[in-house]
């Protein structure tokens, strides 16, 4: 486990402790720190088009649109015949945000979700593993005969990225497949809102039966919502799901707005923690908002200039650390926001994955408290049942400092943690 982020001052965090055992692949629930995550397994087909390609196949921009077996054919052909597609990598949402998680925490996760049973050089299959990190540990999906799931990526001049998502079978994850103590051993279990919009497969009682395992033993449940249209689609059977079993929830501001009707991310995060415990909002080159509960007698005040919007004063207490609000005597919320890392890359080719970045950093900080409260469960840090390791704000800059670099990169998976030491301007920015 890797120390999450950047800080002056920290407590001991025993990462350099050399493991007793020889390492394996496979999570063992009982001696590691990890997550898990259930996904539809997609591979996205990255391709560079025109405003015109997305109308003439009447496709929503910025929006991730299911097509079918047909659509799906058609574009791919007209993508090949123009020499457009770039790339195959490994997407989804989720598996994005496990994929990032383990190479930010150098640590272990799981991957819930199908896979091609016999993988052809070149298939889908073939490429979502070729671009998974090793750390994600796969031993538990479920095989089929088909293909994985293609995500055509189709990303306009300004950046922008629309989906095209021809299913194959990415929604056969049956409940039957998912194992509970795995679940039970982790830091926290992660899924999507997408398996809600495949009614009658068997995917989303996979997911289901997968959060109320979670639930079952006292495992952080973080949901991230995925799209606008998905919101608005589902929004009541969303939002009994979210007041059951969602701790965190995480979203950018279309999305939140589809929830609550405000198009303010603050008003929407604040309407949101009366179902949550903590919120993650982006809110793309207006960054993000991290929002939740803290007990009102360990409250921190933050020494960074406060700010006012709908809400005054938003920030004050932005330096103390997240907690359930179950677990607090009197909760009170907490909210923190901050702009993009050095205002964001000088050019973005390509907005995909920002949002899933900045929830494996998030992640990253859930688990790094599970695991020091492990290795060092009489610390100071571990007084309170503290959801996270670090304060909001901390988080907030880890958060965002991670977005920068998918965007730096261009790709939704990173292919490499951050650097060790950053340039000057960069450390400074840390230190602030
Ligand atoms: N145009 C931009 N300029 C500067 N920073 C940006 C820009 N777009 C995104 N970011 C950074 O990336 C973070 C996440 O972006 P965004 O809100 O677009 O995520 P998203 O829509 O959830 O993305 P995805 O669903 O593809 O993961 C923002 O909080 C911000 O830090
Ligand atoms: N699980 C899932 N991921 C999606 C879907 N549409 C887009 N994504 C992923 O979202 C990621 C960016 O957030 C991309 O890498 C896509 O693969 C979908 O319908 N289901």
């Amino acid at each position: 486990m890797k120390f999450p982020g950047r800080r002056k001052i920290k407590h001991y965090f025993p990462v350099s402790e050399a493991k007793p055992i020889l390492p394996t692949s496979e999570v063992r629930p009982d001696k590691d720190t990890y997550i898990v995550g259930l996904d539809e397994t997609i591979v996205d087909v990255i391709a560079n088009i025109s405003d015109d390609f997305l109308t003439n196949f009447n496709i929503q921009k910025g929006l991730s649109n299911l097509v079918d077996v047909d659509t799906a054919s058609a574009i791919y052909e007209r993508l090949t015949a123009e020499q457009s597609i770039s790339d195959h990598f490994a997407g989804g949402t989720i598996g994005n945000t496990i994929h990032n998680y383990s190479v930010l925490a150098d640590d272990k996760s799981v991957l819930l979700g199908v896979m091609s049973a016999n993988i052809a050089l070149g298939s889908p299959a073939y490429h979502y593993i070729c671009h998974t990190s090793s750390k994600v540990d796969m031993n538990h999906l479920q095989g089929v005969s088909g293909d994985i799931g293609r995500g055509i990526t189709l990303i306009t001049p300004d950046g922008e990225r629309t989906f095209a998502i021809a299913p194959g079978d990415m929604d056969e994850l049956s409940h039957d497949h998912i194992p509970e103590e795995i679940i039970a051993g982790a830091a926290a279990f992660v899924s999507c809102a997408y398996p809600l919009r495949h009614q009658g497969k068997p995917i989303k009682q996979a997911m289901l039966t997968s959060m109320a395992y979670a639930n079952k033993h006292h495992i952080p449940t973080v949901l991230t919502l995925g799209t606008k249209h998905l919101v608005d689609d589902h929004h009541d059977e969303l939002l009994e799901l979210i007041k059951r079993d969602v701790n965190v929830l995480a979203m950018n501001e279309l999305e939140a707005e589809a929830l609550t009707g405000f198009a303010d991310p603050l008003q929407a995060a604040d309407a949101i923690l009366d179902y949550v415990d903590m919120v993650l909002l982006t809110a793309g080159p207006d960054g993000l908002y991290l929002c939740g509960h803290t007990e009102s007698s360990l409250k921190r005040e933050t020494t960074n200039p406060i700010k006012s919007a709908n809400i005054a004063d938003f920030n004050r207490w932005e330096f103390s650390r997240p907690m359930m609000r179950q677990a607090c005597e009197n909760p009170i919320k907490v909210f923190s926001h901050i702009d993009p890392y050095m205002g964001g890359p000088e050019k973005i080719r390509n907005t995909n994955g920002a949002g899933d970045g900045a929830l494996s950093a998030l992640l990253h900080d859930i688990s790094a408290n599970h695991f020091h409260r492990e290795a060092q469960p009489n610390s100071s840090k571990h007084a309170a049942p503290f959801l996270a390791y670090s304060s909001f704000a901390q988080i907030c800059k880890y958060a965002n400092r991670v977005s920068y670099e998918i965007l730096a990169q261009s790709a939704p998976r990173l292919s490499r943690g951050l650097p060790e030491r950053e340039d000057s301007l960069e450390e400074a920015y840390w230190d602030r």
